[in-house]
């Protein structure tokens, strides 16, 4: 069977002559009615045309007219609406590209003009991917093939995903016609595969922990920060910081976000340190119940069925501005952003997650312990190419992003590229809002019943550990629990004066990780995370 498939593999139609000539055939099939009807007219009109010489011409020249331009109607409308027309488009556009750029080998023949033969270019397309594989083997274009990525990638205005090379080949894998996964804010949810932004875009949230949303103004931020609380709300605990005290100061008088929404910088504050608290106590609960069900190691939030909760800082550079802008403020707004810190470095195994909006990100705006461990990047609307570098990083360096205002002539909004920290961005649409007269984002959340976290209902209080304690409850050497904090240190780990349970369960990770074998460095990096 193995054998078979590498005999077998599919790498997709080839391209060539005939792709030119398809579409020729269509365009004579679409005007074929139309010169029927032309031969039919004239044959019942011929005695008229033919006394009046004027007469003829207005006819031949509207009868050329209209059937120019229905045709062209019917063609773009063919290709805009219909997934095999536009698959027969994009094997032309290659052909094209191809041709124009002397990819072919000329094949001389007496007498007779020069043949074109093409090298082995296969074209495979599914609804949202287009896999174009290139020949290496020797060729003369091999060179060209293996750097023709970033080109093809303007041919079809699409996203290149990734590279893949085999032995005699390189393909290119592309996401194009993004769009046509665009959902509905209204049925934007939480499924098994993560929070649904488009049929084919899932924030992984449990893997691919907090989120970082930037937008250039009126680029649809707020539209989809909505969109993502119209799923959070019903999985968990929302709680949402609005600095600008504008888009989301309205929700608090929800029963569903009463209280959750902060508009003053104090409250703001005390909201951050409190998550973190509330991740602190969340800690200690899984602990208990790991204990109660003697389990080895510490599970993640979702198996010992507890909810999550979202931290949303919206306009975040202005929060943080504002905060350290005040002297008297400035103690504990370092407070304030080592707990955020905190969450971001140790939230994911409790399920206490951060989203963090921002318009342009300046050079210090977020501070790189924060977005280094922010997995997940979504940029809508405009944005200055530093602001890309910075949220898509390095691995996207060399794309070229694009703002699109408008799309077969219709301006286009929420649109922008959607990417996890690592690997390359692809283009995105944010939740498409309804007419505000079929559906609006408060009546809906005013219909959704409100949740709480556990600790909520009881008490539970928040053991912290000396040093000294710490090396006890993990049953290690004083000396070696220095070791490892100082290895933790070294990774950019802070500690304040007494630890919690959470970094007792992060210094039981690493602790682990050594007895499998592993260096502290890879230990340490990975009981981070
Ligand atoms: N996903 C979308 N679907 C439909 N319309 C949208 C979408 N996103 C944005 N819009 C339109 O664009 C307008 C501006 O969007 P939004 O308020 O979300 O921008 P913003 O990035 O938050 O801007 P600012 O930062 O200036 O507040 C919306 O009022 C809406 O008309």
């Amino acid at each position: 069977m193995k054998l078979l498939k590498q005999i077998f593999h599919f790498k997709g139609i080839k391209i060539g002559k005939k792709d030119k000539t398809l579409q020729k055939i269509i365009v004579i099939v679409l005007l074929l009615p139309f010169l029927l009807l032309f031969g039919f007219l004239t044959y019942l009109l011929l005695p008229q045309l033919l006394s009046n010489y004027i007469l003829l011409i207005v006819y031949i020249i509207l009868f050329i007219a209209v059937s120019a331009l229905a045709t062209f109607f019917i063609y773009r409308l063919l290709h805009i609406k219909f997934w095999f027309f536009k698959k027969l488009e994009n094997r032309r556009l290659l052909l094209r590209y191809l041709t124009e750029n002397r990819i072919f080998y000329p094949i001389k023949r007496k007498d007779k003009k020069d043949k074109i033969k093409y090298p082995a270019v296969y074209l495979k397309q599914n609804k949202y991917t287009i896999i174009v594989t290139l020949e290496l083997r020797g060729g003369q274009f091999q060179d060209k093939f293996l750097n023709i990525g970033g080109a093809l990638e303007v041919t079809y205005s699409a996203d290149l995903m990734g590279r893949i090379d085999e032995k005699g080949f390189v393909s290119y894998v592309y996401s194009a016609d993004t769009i046509l996964g665009r959902i509905s804010a209204k049925d934007v949810r939480v499924v098994d595969k993560g929070l649904m932004l488009m049929e084919d875009v899932f924030w992984d949230y449990v893997h691919d922990p907090h989120l970082l949303v930037a937008g250039g103004t009126g680029g649809g931020k707020t539209v989809l920060l909505r969109s993502i609380l119209n799923a959070l709300l019903r999985v968990g605990v929302v709680e949402i910081l609005d600095p600008k005290q504008s888009d989301f100061e309205s929700y608090s008088q929800l029963d569903v976000l009463n209280d959750r929404v902060e508009i003053d910088l104090v409250q703001m504050m005390n909201k951050i340190k409190q998550f973190k608290e509330n991740m602190e106590i969340r800690y200690a609960t899984m602990r208990q119940f790991k204990k109660d069900r003697n389990e080895k190691e510490l599970g993640n939030f979702q198996s010992y069925d507890l909810k999550p909760a979202f931290l949303i800082i919206d306009e975040f550079p202005s929060f943080r501005a504002s905060m350290l802008e005040q002297r008297e403020l400035m103690p504990e707004a370092e407070i304030v952003m080592a707990s955020l810190k905190q969450i971001i470095l140790k939230g994911r195994q409790a399920g206490f997650f951060a989203i963090i909006a921002t318009q342009n990100v300046k050079a210090d705006d977020l501070p790189s312990t924060l977005k280094d461990n922010i997995m997940t990047r979504i940029s809508v609307g405009r944005l200055s190419q530093f602001s890309y570098e910075v949220i898509f990083g390095e691995e996207n360096k060399n794309k070229y992003f694009k703002y699109i205002e408008q799309i077969n002539g219709e301006r286009v909004y929420g649109r922008g590229y959607y990417g996890v920290f690592g690997s390359p961005a692809r283009e995105f649409f944010s939740p498409l809002m309804p007419k505000p007269e079929e559906w609006e984002y408060y009546d809906e959340f005013e219909t959704l019943e409100r949740l709480e976290l556990e600790f909520d209902k009881q008490v539970t209080v928040v053991k912290t550990y000396t040093g000294q304690e710490l090396s006890e409850e993990l049953a290690i050497d004083y000396r070696v629990f220095k070791k490892y904090k100082s290895e933790f240190e070294t990774a950019g780990q802070e500690f304040e004066k007494t630890y919690s349970t959470s970094d007792l369960i992060m210094f039981e990770r690493a602790i682990e990780c050594r007895k499998s074998g592993k260096t502290y460095q890879e230990a340490i990096s990975e009981a981070i995370l």
